[in-house]
């Protein structure tokens, strides 16, 4: 589906991103992980032709990304930036519609709103459906936000921190729905996030950036060993499971 050769990402003359391989199939989801500053977002932006990266071969769907028009990359791939930015004064419900956007026909309004309203409910944000978006909590927003880029039913999604602002049982809600996506669309799923241990219970492949480099990838029983946690985040940890699910402890500084 998402199939990347060879992108390479210089910011002036800093390498950021140094000839990363990296494939996306079809209902996959795929957790980027690694230390602040590996380059987990701007190979997100990179994908995303937010940013422009050297010598890369990007094609989604066999499809080259670079000679897709603009209006096809947004009906195609949905994108949740890290950093959100001022909150608009718009109701929660009418921002999630904007998903919609890129697919709106002029007979689609039914068919738009029942994808909405199945999202809202998803995520659990009925309460919230008739709020302003600028008197929201920095996880409702981030909630409001991830449902938008849910309802675009893209083929890709993005997602660039999707969990860092929420509590436990919305951790667990937004990744549950984000599974649900890939499961029930087919969606692919690129998702740039620290928690390892959330990261390993849904993906069902973990890539492990460190400056710039894939250094593992496969199987969370793979990746997040305690031999690659101290190369990569220098910090000793364990890494046990509890029947499938899987639980990361930092302890010290390695
Ligand atoms: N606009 C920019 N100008 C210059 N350097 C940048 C810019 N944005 C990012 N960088 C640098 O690129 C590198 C990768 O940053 P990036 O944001 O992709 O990392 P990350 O893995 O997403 O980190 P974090 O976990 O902290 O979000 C870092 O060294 C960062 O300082």
């Amino acid at each position: 589906m998402l199939a990347i050769s060879r992108l390479t990402y210089r910011h002036g003359q800093r390498l950021i991103l140094d000839h990363i391989d990296l494939q996306v199939g079809a209902g996959e989801i795929v957790c980027l992980v690694g230390p602040n500053g590996a380059g987990k977002s701007t190979l997100l932006r990179c994908i995303n032709r937010i940013l422009k990266s050297e010598h890369a071969v990007m094609t989604l769907d066999g499809h080259a990304l670079e000679h897709m028009a603009r209006r096809d990359v947004a009906r195609a791939i949905a994108y949740v930036p890290q950093q959100t930015g001022s909150a608009m004064a718009l109701r929660v419900h009418d921002m999630i519609a904007l998903g919609r956007a890129p697919h709106r026909r002029w007979n689609s309004a039914g068919q738009d709103r029942r994808i909405v309203l199945d999202v809202i409910a998803q995520l659990g944000l009925q309460a919230l459906a008739l709020r302003s978006c600028d008197e929201l909590s920095g996880g409702e927003r981030q909630r409001v936000l991830l449902a938008r880029a849910l309802v675009q039913q893209g083929k890709l999604l993005l997602l660039d921190e999707p969990t860092s602002d929420l509590d436990l049982h919305h951790q667990l809600e937004a990744m549950s729905a984000v599974r649900g996506i890939a499961d029930h669309q087919g969606s692919g799923v690129l998702i740039a996030i620290h928690d390892l241990a959330l990261a390993a219970r849904f993906a069902d492949r973990l890539v492990m950036l460190k400056e710039g480099s894939i250094v593992a990838q496969g199987h969370w029983r793979e990746v997040l060993t305690p031999h690659n946690i101290a190369a990569v985040y220098g910090v000793n940890a364990v890494v046990g499971s509890d029947g499938d699910m899987p639980y990361v402890i930092p302890l010290r500084p390695a």
